[in-house]
């Protein structure tokens, strides 16, 4: 591959928050265009980097970018989802790291290869895979799932008001003959909206893709099984960095911190909080990290991007 464009966003903010040790291990669960490995690595003296990505492309792209890393064994690449997070560190002999960081979503160029699907701006045969090994695709879920699943989707994951209405046509339109491509699906969203709603609210195509994705990659899933054994892997005072780029993964996040820092409901004559209840993690910041202005400006693609990061203390 000659081109891979990716404008990584909160890339000082999320590795200074890393506190990066010299000597430590972390973990990069999104290699991506490898700009947080890259960085990372800069920092790493005996230290080690493990990066996982699902997508292939990001993957032999790294092996180029990041050689000079691999040719002295600073970096190990995982084609993996993170969900198998511990599973995969442990046949590395990994069991504890001292930081980790996601930044998640898609990448500016699995979005821009019109091929992989993602964009209902580009004409594609439905697909949205990241791992390209994967079974399940856009197609299946837009041809074959019930029309109560895509209503149960497009609500969820697209937060689409007219999610019912949406399916409906769709459901309609396979019955005449197979749905193939991107633009016939945003065509078909487009159509089934309301007319004044239409003029409302940006292209519905936009919310429909969205949960199709997250859908096909079970994106959710996958954050919330791999957060927890990220948690669990964190040695004391190692950090956990999570950039979003939407509500329902911030939403996630935010609740998992919450949960991993606050101290469960204790009955009320207790005279002091017995250590073991007393919680692993701390919040380090307690709002999220944004993109400064100039990010903004210059990276479209930040404008949603939330940085959140904890700390095991025990
Ligand atoms: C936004 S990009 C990361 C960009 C990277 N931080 C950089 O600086 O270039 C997200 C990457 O994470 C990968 N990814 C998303 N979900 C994943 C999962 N569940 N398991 C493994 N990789 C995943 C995608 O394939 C994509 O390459």
């Amino acid at each position: 591959m000659t081109e891979f464009k990716h404008e990584t966003v909160l890339l000082h903010e999320a590795v200074a928050e890393l506190h990066v040790q010299p000597a430590g291990l972390y973990v990069d669960c999104t290699l991506g265009g490898g700009g947080h490995s890259a960085l990372i690595l800069s920092e790493l003296t005996t230290g080690h980097l493990y990066a996982f990505d699902q997508d292939q492309t990001a993957i032999t792209y790294n092996e180029q970018h990041l050689q000079p890393f691999l040719r002295q064994q600073k970096v190990t690449f995982i084609h993996d989802n993170f969900r198998n997070l511990q599973s995969d560190l442990a046949e590395q002999g990994v069991s504890t790291v001292d930081g980790i960081v996601y930044d998640l979503g898609v990448s500016s160029p699995q979005f821009d290869d019109a091929k992989r699907g993602f964009s209902y701006q580009r004409d594609a045969r439905l697909d949205m895979r990241m791992d390209q090994r994967q079974a399940l695709d856009a197609y299946q879920v837009v041809n074959q799932w019930p029309y109560e699943d895509l209503v149960r989707i497009f609500f969820r994951y697209g937060e689409e008001k007219f999610s019912k209405q949406i399916a409906r046509k769709i459901e309609r339109e396979r019955q005449e003959q197979p749905i193939e491509t991107t633009t016939e699906l945003a065509e078909i969203v487009k159509a089934a909206i309301p007319a004044a709603a239409r003029r409302h609210g940006g292209n519905p195509a936009k919310r429909v893709f969205q949960a199709i994705r997250i859908a096909v990659n079970d994106e959710l899933g996958a954050l919330e099984a791999s957060l927890e054994q990220a948690l669990n892997l964190l040695k004391p005072h190692g950090r956990l960095a999570v950039i979003t780029f939407q509500s329902l993964e911030d939403r996630l996040v935010k609740r998992m911190f919450k949960e991993q820092t606050t101290i469960p409901d204790l009955p009320p004559n207790l005279p002091v909080i017995p250590p073991e209840l007393e919680p692993h993690f701390k919040m380090v910041q307690k709002k999220p990290i944004l993109p400064s202005a100039a990010e903004q400006t210059e990276n479209h693609r930040s404008h949603s991007a939330k940085l959140r990061i904890i700390e095991r203390i025990r």
